[in-house]
C-alpha cells in the first residue's frame, strides 16, 4: 500500500531524492526523523494552496521538508528554518542551493523558542510546520499563533508518536505529544484536525 500510495502522489525530484538517500547513507542512526516522503508533496500542496509566502520551519535536520515548503513558495516568499545542528543542516543548504531556492531559506542556529521569540510579534505567518523536539511543541505553538495570520496553518509532526499516544501510560516523547494534542484540541483560537498520514500529522488553521 504504502509504494502504491508514493507512486500517485507527486514524485519527488532529484534534489529531494538525493537529501533522502544521503540522509540514510550519512545518517543511518538518525534518518528516521526525516519527514516521511509523502509528507514533502504534502508540505508544498499546503504552501501552495494557501498561497503562502513567509513560512517558519521549526526543526530542519538535513533539509527534505524545508526544501519542499520551499520551492513551492513565490520568489520572493521566506522560510526561517530552525535547528541547533550545523552538522545535520549543512546537507539541507547544500540541496537548498543546488535546488535554486537557497536564497528563499534563512537558517538560525539556535534553540527554536529563542528564534521565535526573535520575531515580530505580529500576525505575519503563514504557515508553520513543527517537527522538533517533541516537549517543546506547547511552547513552539504559543509563539506561532499570535503571529500567524487568520487562515494560517500550523502543521505539526508526530502527533501520533507511533500509535503511543492512544496509550494513557504513555511516558516521554509519547506523553508530551499527549500534552500537546490536549492543548491543541481546547485552543479555540485554532481549527485542528489528525490527518493520520505517516507518524500522524495534525493541520491546524487560525480562525
Ligand atoms: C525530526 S527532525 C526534523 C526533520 C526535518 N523536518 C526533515 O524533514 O528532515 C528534528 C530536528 O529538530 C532539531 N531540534 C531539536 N531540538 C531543537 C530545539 N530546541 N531547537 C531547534 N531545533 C531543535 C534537531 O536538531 C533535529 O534536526
Amino acid at each position: 500500500m504504502y509504494d502504491y500510495i508514493l507512486a500517485h502522489n507527486p514524485p519527488l525530484d532529484a534534489v529531494q531524492r538525493d537529501i533522502v538517500e544521503i540522509t540514510r547513507q550519512q545518517f543511518p542512526e538518525a534518518a528516521g526523523m526525516q519527514s516521511a516522503e509523502e509528507q514533502g508533496p504534502l508540505l508544498a500542496f499546503l504552501v501552495r494552496l494557501i498561497g503562502a509566502r513567509h513560512v517558519v520551519e521549526v526543526g530542519t535536520f538535513t533539509g527534505f521538508s524545508a526544501l519542499s515548503m520551499a520551492q513551492a513558495l513565490p520568489a520572493d516568499g521566506t522560510l526561517i528554518a530552525c535547528d541547533v545542528s550545523e552538522e545535520w543542516t549543512a546537507y539541507g543548504r547544500e540541496a537548498w542551493a543546488k535546488a535554486g531556492v537557497g536564497d528563499r531559506i534563512q537558517l538560525r542556529i539556535a534553540p527554536a523558542l529563542e528564534t521565535l521569540r526573535a520575531m515580530p510579534a505580529g500576525p505575519h505567518i503563514d504557515l508553520a510546520y513543527l517537527d522538533a523536539d517533541k516537549g517543546g511543541y506547547i511552547a513552539y505553538w504559543e509563539e506561532l499563533v499570535p503571529r500567524l495570520r487568520p487562515g494560517g496553518l500550523i502543521v505539526a509532526d508526530n502527533v501520533l508518536y507511533h500509535g503511543e499516544v492512544a496509550d494513557p501510560s504513555a511516558t516521554g516523547n509519547a506523553l508530551a505529544i499527549r500534552a500537546f494534542n490536549d492543548h491543541v484540541v481546547e485552543d479555540h483560537r485554532m481549527e485542528a484536525v489528525i490527518l493520520t498520514v505517516a507518524d500522524g500529522v495534525t493541520l491546524a488553521r487560525k480562525r
